[in-house]
């Protein structure tokens, strides 16, 4: 049984995959925060913008077997004849449900899997692109990844401890408050973007990521 949250077509926000077209498929629960606002701050992550408890958000629900799932998030995507169908698996953490199964049913749709992971969890082959976000106090254990994207400031979490993983693309993505959806009404994000800035001139290897779909006002 596959637990989702919400599934919905967008345009990738994050990373180096932003712009990109994808049926974002939030799987419920997650390892780091029960989700509940009351458990917020003595949660491991607790900086977390997203609602990922349930099945009640848009074309969420529970799904016996892999191949409905797929065939689910097949339906939200447009009838194209052109560029290949995208699905970005999150959550929640994705990697408390997604496995083996149901990535091959999304590749037998001609999908190609993108996972957006807090990397505390192994992996199951097969991913086509990882996204790995550490979290302070939750060690990663992912050896290696397409993209490093660290949420920035973590004061326990600092750039340098993660580049002995390999990625092809280390990102730093300013903090956002929790609960403001808009770029423009969060100084807090703000602030962080101009420290991210400064990290990223002082640090080249790593690239500043903004959160484009606040900036656009999409999902
Ligand atoms: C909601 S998480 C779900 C996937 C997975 N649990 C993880 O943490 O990577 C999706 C992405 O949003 C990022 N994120 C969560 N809260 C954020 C915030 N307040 N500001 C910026 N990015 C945030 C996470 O670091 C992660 O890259
Ligand atoms: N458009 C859009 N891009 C995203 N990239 C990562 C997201 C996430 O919450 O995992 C996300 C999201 O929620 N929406
Ligand atoms: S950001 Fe990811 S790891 Fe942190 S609480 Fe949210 S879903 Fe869990
Ligand atoms: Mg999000």
């Amino acid at each position: 049984m596959y637990r989702v949250k919400e599934a919905f077509y967008t345009l990738q926000g994050e990373g180096a995959q932003a712009g990109r077209a994808a049926v974002f498929c939030r799987f419920s629960k997650c390892n780091l925060w029960t989700g509940r606002e009351k458990d917020r701050a003595h949660a491991v992550c607790n900086f977390c913008d997203t609602d990922f408890v349930g099945t009640d958000g848009q074309n969420g629900g529970k799904f016996e077997t892999a191949e409905a799932l797929a065939a689910h998030i097949h339906s939200l995507w447009p009838e194209a004849p052109e560029g290949a169908p995208y699905v970005v698996c999150t959550g929640g953490e994705p990697l408390l449900q997604l496995d083996e199964t149901l990535i091959e049913a999304f590749h037998t749709l001609g999908f190609e899997v993108g996972v957006e992971t807090n990397g505390t969890l192994p992996a199951p082959s097969g991913i086509d692109w990882l996204c790995v976000s550490p979290k302070a106090q939750a060690p990663v254990v992912i050896e290696a990844c397409d993209e490093l994207k660290l949420v920035y400031p973590q004061p326990d979490a600092r750039p340098e401890q993660f580049t002995h993983i390999k990625a092809r693309h280390f990102f730093l993505s300013p903090m956002a408050s929790p609960s403001v959806p808009e770029e423009g009404a969060d100084p807090v994000k703000q602030s962080n973007t101009r420290k991210a800035t400064e990290y990223c001139l002082a640090h080249p290897r790593w690239r500043l990521t903004l959160q484009m779909h606040k900036i656009v006002g999409i999902d």
